[in-house]
């Protein structure tokens, strides 16, 4: 949140909202003018798979009950992103995704899609083109709505044939966005993971996911 007041829509209307199971842990931050903070309670999960999935979910129930009536533009980030550099309108657009960090270099038949056609997230080896980080998925309220609604439904089918997509929705996300392209592709400033080395292509990170001890901050391996 520190690192978010010092570069994230510096200047515009903010209203973040945070998604935890641990509300009382919500550190106190000043926020600049315009800026406000809502912290949302949800239930836990034995499984990190089942919390990062039921984002859809949760997204696409926020935008009906709220963000409808307050807001034009949605960006749904990882909790545990830092930032570093500017992150302003220069993002927004209809539909707004980041190329993952880690698959930017890699042919398309090595992008780790779903393969599996059982999964409604499943792409075939013939078919592709980018690989999207989870981690972000923005543009207008309505059109968010749409790919939340979407990927929360393909994620329904599968559970009742008890599959989960090979990277849960980010997978689902990928099927998304390879049939309805998004407006505005971020690059992977964007959504950089720290344990990465900094190639020369990328002059700034702007924003980036920390290091975490899985075994400390995941219920399960
Ligand atoms: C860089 C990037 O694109 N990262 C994606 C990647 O993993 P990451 O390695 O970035 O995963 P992660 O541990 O950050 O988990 C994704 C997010 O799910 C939430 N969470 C997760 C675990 C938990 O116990 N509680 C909780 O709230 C939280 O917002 C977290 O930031 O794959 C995930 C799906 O498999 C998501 O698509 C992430 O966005
Ligand atoms: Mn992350």
């Amino acid at each position: 949140m520190e690192s978010a007041e010092q570069n994230y829509f510096v200047g515009f209307h903010v209203h973040y909202y945070i998604f935890t199971d641990h509300p009382e842990e919500v550190p106190d931050v000043k926020l600049g003018q315009g800026h406000q903070l809502t912290v949302m309670t949800v239930g836990s999960s034995n499984r990190w798979q089942e919390m990062t999935l039921r984002r859809m979910e949760r997204l696409e129930k926020l935008i009906e009950s709220r963000l409808v009536n307050e807001a034009d533009y949605v960006f749904s980030l990882d909790v545990d992103s830092k930032f570093y550099a500017r992150w302003g309108v220069e993002t927004l657009g209809r539909l707004v995704g980041a190329i993952h960090p880690g698959y930017f270099k890699t042919q398309r038949e090595h992008l780790p899609y779903e393969r599996r056609p059982e999964s409604q997230a499943f792409i075939p080896y013939s078919d592709g083109d980018y690989y999207y980080g989870g981690a972000v998925l923005g543009g207008a309220v309505k059109d968010v709505y749409e790919v939340a609604k979407t990927c929360r439904e393909q994620l329904d089918i599968d559970a009742a044939k008890s599959i989960e997509a090979a990277w849960q929705e980010e997978s689902h996300l990928n099927k998304y966005f390879l049939y309805n392209k998004p407006s505005k592709l971020l690059s992977p400033e964007y959504l950089w993971q720290a344990h990465l080395p900094q190639p020369k292509e990328v002059k700034i990170i702007r924003s980036c996911h920390v290091i975490k001890n899985y075994a400390a901050v995941r219920p399960n391996p």
